[in-house]
């Protein structure tokens, strides 16, 4: 065990990104005034130890001790409260509350995607947690599902928003002197990616982006390299996915808009998604499904959105340098990378790819191109030369058709139309159950909220919940993936989804529970023999049938000679072949 400066003892590693590692930590003391919580000896908490090359700049050590005040004040339900900043010698680190619980980027691997309803709603809360800290004037920078914690709360689970502040540091002068940048390629807002100045617009477009891979399983943009993943976000339009209900599509599609200023305001954006999760479950009434389907009316920019200090100057800011072009994992933790512009697609970075979670690379040394002295303040940068010699090769946006098998949209749990609804257990609101044996096998659950797809999608299946905000309680899922048909048609717009087909009634059946083969035949045969009957009998009375065959009889009589003749006719044919018989 490991003390950290007088108060807090490391205990063991939680896990590591790209800007140090976390620790489980016990508290030995009560810690001084200057942190936000003091705590109690025998308390645990994390703690995340920032790598020693932050630790050891100068500029990063100023900016955190001036970020303190901000990162400290900063209390939300759905934020991770940052209790302690330390500084000691060579060590920075963050004490905060520990939670109990996996990340998102975890939870998504081993569970697969969210249903519409559990997505808007859980995306929410996270836009509640972003709205807080944009009043305060602190824009997250790097949001992503790795940075949403869910903490278990009485069996329930909570996100918890983390790692505020955190690309601030990183992105502090001390880096961007020598050109690195912290961010991760899959949610980098397209402003970001071409060093244009930043706002608060980009946590909405990295909630779009979050959205859109709770409902999917995977972001909208993929590429073989960061720098394809890149293009897209400056270039290509998300398509929404057939099973995404079109007033959510509204809300991500607005998030994911290239303008920062025609994305809505976080408080908006919040507020919107409750009204399309009110609008898209199975019991919503016509108000809520009309009032979803104007969701568009609730999305309205911030009219005064926060501002990133220091960003859109291309030579602090622009992230992506020669990793770019590296091999690319969307789902690597964020990567710290430098500049370089050098010669080749390898430069200073000796051929590592951008997907290096843990690694925070050289710096350009002033002297080489893509350094500080390397391009001067006319030249263009050098991820702006990259971006433009993709554009010239026509980079077409990739459109990755998945294996059907592969496709996580398409193992989706459907709905039986017709059925009755299946009793549900009563669970607590958002309940993720361990994957039932069927499920295992890939055959469809029956359960509202989330689709846990076990073990095929990774890990061990987990018995894990979230909760939602209680006014959604218990709000089932009305929109049901569609079988595994290549599209599902467009709902027209403005006009209101139809309702879901409610189950028949059962028939009701005879009293007598008797059913003897083939009697509903008889009744038929002898029914329609009766019908005949009765109708050559009036045809006969009332035609001038009688006339024209000459007879006088009455119908019974003359039915009667018929019959005599035809008797007469089989006793003929009878004896005749038997005395063909007799010699
Ligand atoms: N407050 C916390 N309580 C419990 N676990 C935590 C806490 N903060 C982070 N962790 C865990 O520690 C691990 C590493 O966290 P970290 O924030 O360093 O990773 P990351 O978000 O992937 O990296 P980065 O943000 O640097 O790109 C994560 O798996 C996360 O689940």
């Amino acid at each position: 065990m490991r003390p950290v400066g007088s108060k807090y003892l490391l205990e063991e590693p939680l896990g590591r990104g790209a800007t140090g590692t976390v620790w489980r930590a016990r508290q030995r003391e009560t810690a001084g005034a200057e942190a936000a919580v003091p705590g109690q000896p025998g308390e645990t908490v994390a703690i995340k130890v920032l790598k020693e090359e932050l630790a050891n700049d100068a500029d990063i050590v100023m900016r955190f001790l001036r970020e303190r005040s901000v990162l400290l004040r900063l209390t939300h339900p759905n934020i991770v409260r940052v209790r302690d900043l330390v500084v000691e010698g060579d060590l920075l680190a963050l004490v905060m509350d520990l939670i109990d619980g996996p990340d998102l980027h975890r939870y998504l691997r081993e569970n697969g995607p969210f249903t519409p309803v559990a997505a808007a709603l859980l995306t929410a809360q996270i836009a509640d947690a972003l709205a807080v800290s944009h009043a305060d004037g602190v824009v997250h920078r790097d949001l992503k599902p790795a940075n949403v914690l869910l903490m278990q709360d009485n069996g329930r689970m909570h996100p918890m928003l983390t790692d505020f502040g955190i690309a601030r540091l990183a992105d502090s002068p001390g880096l961007t002197r020598t050109h690195e940048f912290v961010g991760t390629p899959a949610y980098v807002a397209p402003e970001s990616a071409e060093g244009r100045p930043q706002t608060s617009a980009v946590d909405i477009y990295g909630a779009g982006i979050l959205m859109y891979e709770l409902v999917t399983g995977r972001p909208p943009f993929g590429g073989g390299s960061a720098l394809e993943v890149l293009h897209q976000h400056l270039t290509a339009e998300p398509r929404r996915p057939s099973t995404v209900p079109e007033p959510l599509w509204t809300v991500i599609e607005r998030c994911l808009r290239k303008n920062p200023d025609e994305r809505p305001s976080a408080e908006n954006l919040a507020r919107g998604l409750r009204v399309v999760a009110e609008g898209i479950g199975v019991h919503s009434n016509s108000m809520q499904i009309a009032a979803a389907e104007g969701v568009v009316h609730l999305l309205a920019p911030d009219p005064a959105p926060t501002a990133v200090p220091g960003s859109g100057d291309p030579t602090q800011v622009l992230p992506y340098g020669a990793a770019a072009a590296g091999a690319y994992d969307p789902n690597a933790a964020t990567s710290v990378l430098p500049h370089t512009g050098g010669p080749g697609p390898v430069g200073a970075m000796g051929g590592m790819g951008a997907a290096d979670p843990t690694a925070v690379l050289p710096s350009v040394p002033p002297n080489q191109p893509g350094g500080p002295g390397g391009s001067g303040p006319q030249e263009p940068h050098p991820w702006q030369n990259q971006l433009r010699a993709a554009r010239d090769r026509n980079e077409q946006t990739q459109i990755q058709n998945l294996d059907p098998g592969e496709d996580p949209l398409r193992r989706r749990p459907q709905r039986q139309p017709g059925r009755p609804p299946q009793q549900q257990p009563q669970q607590p609101p958002y309940q993720q159950q361990p994957p039932s044996r069927q499920q295992q096998r890939g055959q469809q659950p029956q359960h509202g909220y989330g689709y846990p797809q076990g073990p095929g999608q990774g890990g061990p299946p987990q018995h894990q919940q979230y909760a939602p905000p209680p006014q959604h309680q218990q709000q089932p899922q009305r929109y049901a993936p569609p079988a595994p048909e290549p599209q599902r048609p467009r709902q027209p717009e403005g006009r209101p989804s139809r309702e879901p087909r409610q189950p028949r009634e059962p028939r009701p059946r005879s009293a007598n529970p008797m059913k003897i083969p083939g009697l509903g035949c008889l009744k038929g045969c002898l029914f329609t023999i009766v019908i005949l009957f009765v109708a050559a009998w009036l045809i006969w009375e009332l035609s001038p049938l009688q006339s024209w065959i000459g007879s006088t009889k009455g119908f019974f009589e003359q039915i009667g000679d018929w019959i005599d003749t035809v008797s007469g006719w089989v006793d003929g044919l009878g004896g005749g072949s038997g005395g063909s018989g007799n010699p």
